[in-house]
């Protein structure tokens, strides 16, 4: 009996030894590059195979998501291990670490969403490319949102359906907003569908006139026809629900903030009159030259958090502050904690647009060069769509505020697993003018 125990305690020796050892080489590799020591950051890793699931899922259906991280956040730090969605992960709220995560390569991290999230975010084939050909196509498919003709078009149909909705709401019965704003959505995938496919079956001009012939002429070989036609559609997918959300949670905000809504119309009836007595329709740079209406939408994206965060995988070992990220295990770059933290936001828990009010020139400044405010990612992946969701905000909102009064019923906003309203955000709407 001796001996057997004496031989299970010299072989559990050996092993922790070899693991010590194993550990203190790749650490040792790492910290060659560094000088302060590099750890793998606290935390735990809960349960044998669901790990700290079930207490990231039950806060995340709460009004307060963000109190899983926060709770780990006072324990460990900014930066901590769990284990989510059945991976071991570091989950970043420290902002300056997350911009790290966001600007790395394909060969540091590749994007990682479990099976369910990626259901449901939809499954866009360029989350599923990585390396030089995410790159062309990230570059090509910004260009083509931000084209000033796609822009343009946008904008008229985009008008046109909104006006065309708007003109069926009546008194006597609630409108539900999120169920309209996903309508309009449904019509706008349409229209850019339409567009690809009536060029796609065009003949192909040898001068391209835009990004779209661009993508269609393209002659290093990797983009063959099919793989524009899923981008040009799937990229669509990404943001197909997350505008409408935008939009619903805009107006609840709204209904909740009355001095912020009379702001927003006095400053959009303005461009309305001054637009009637030219007698021109609004183009698109005239709604992102609402200030108040920008701050607005700017404060619903801090706010509202309609992605949470970035997922990513580690494909080798990874240091960034002096915290180990290893090989295979997820980084969870988490959004929200940092848009609702007090220390970057004074009061974050109430919407004040007039908190962004001369901090930033314009728009894409506001979204692309403060490590404090991500809600369109960064980096690599940086949404290419938020010039374009931005502009149907401001579109939708223009015709809104100018055209109706409103109340809201009480609603509450659900938080997982995407963010939505309870129940559908239904209003009482008035026609301005009317008695
Ligand atoms: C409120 C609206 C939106 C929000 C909050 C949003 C947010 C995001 C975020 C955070 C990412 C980065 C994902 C990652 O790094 O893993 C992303 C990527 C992306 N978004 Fe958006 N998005 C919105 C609207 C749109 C719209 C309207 C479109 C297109 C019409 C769009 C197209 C895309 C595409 C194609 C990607 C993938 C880019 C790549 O991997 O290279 N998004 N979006």
């Amino acid at each position: 009996m001796d001996s057997l125990w004496i031989l299970v305690m010299t072989t559990a020796v050996f092993l922790a030894a070899i693991i010590l050892y194993r550990n203190n080489s790749r650490l040792r590799g790492l910290r060659s590059f560094h000088t302060s020591p590099v750890t793998l950051p606290l935390g735990s890793l809960g349960l044998p195979f669901i790990g700290e699931t079930i207490e990231f899922i039950t806060c995340a259906y709460s009004d307060r998501p963000e109190t899983f991280m926060n709770k780990r956040r006072r324990m460990y730090g900014k930066v901590f291990k769990s284990h989510i969605f059945g991976s071991p992960t570091i989950v970043s709220t420290d902002a300056e670490v997350s911009k790290v995560i966001l600007q790395s390569d394909a060969k540091v991290f590749v994007p990682s969403y479990p099976k369910s999230l990626t259901e449901l975010m939809g499954k866009s084939s360029i989350l599923l490319i990585n390396g030089s050909l995410q790159k062309r196509i990230h570059g090509l498919v910004g260009a083509f949102f931000k084209s000033p003709l796609l822009k343009a078009q946008i904008t008229r149909d985009m008008q046109k359906y909104v006006l065309e909705s708007m003109a069926n709401w009546s008194s006597d019965r609630p409108i539900y907003i999120q169920d309209e704003t996903k309508n309009a959505k449904k019509k706008m995938v349409k229209l850019v569908k339409k567009i690809i496919q009536h060029r796609k079956n065009s003949e192909i001009s040898k001068v391209p006139s835009d990004v779209i012939d661009v993508l269609l002429n393209d002659s290093s070989g990797q983009l063959t026809e099919d793989l524009i036609a899923d981008n040009m559609i799937d990229m669509m997918i990404p943001g197909e629900d997350s505008v409408p959300v935008l939009l619903t949670l805009a107006v609840k905000y709204l209904s909740d903030c009355p001095a912020a809504l009379q702001h927003l119309m006095e400053e959009n009836m303005k461009l309305k009159r001054l637009k009637e007595q030219l007698g021109e329709p609004l183009c698109w740079s005239d709604y992102f030259s609402l200030p108040f209406t920008q701050t607005v939408i700017t404060e619903t994206l801090r706010m509202g958090n309609v992605i949470v965060g970035v997922m990513r995988k580690a494909m080798r070992d990874v240091e960034i502050k002096g915290h180990l990220i290893p090989k295979g295990w997820c980084a969870f770059a988490y959004f929200r904690s940092v848009h609702l933290d007090e220390s970057n936001y004074d009061w974050p828990y109430e919407f004040n647009p007039w908190r962004w009010q001369g901090h930033f020139g314009n728009s894409q400044e506001k979204d692309t060069s403060n490590c404090n405010f991500t809600p369109f990612g960064g980096g690599q992946r940086l949404c290419p769509g938020l010039d374009l969701a931005r502009l149907e905000a401001s579109i939708f909102l223009h015709h809104f505020v100018t055209q109706f009064r409103w109340v809201a019923e009480e609603d509450t906003i659900v938080n997982f697993p995407t963010v939505r309203m309870k129940s559908r955000m239904p209003i009482w709407v008035k026609r301005t003018g009317d008695p």
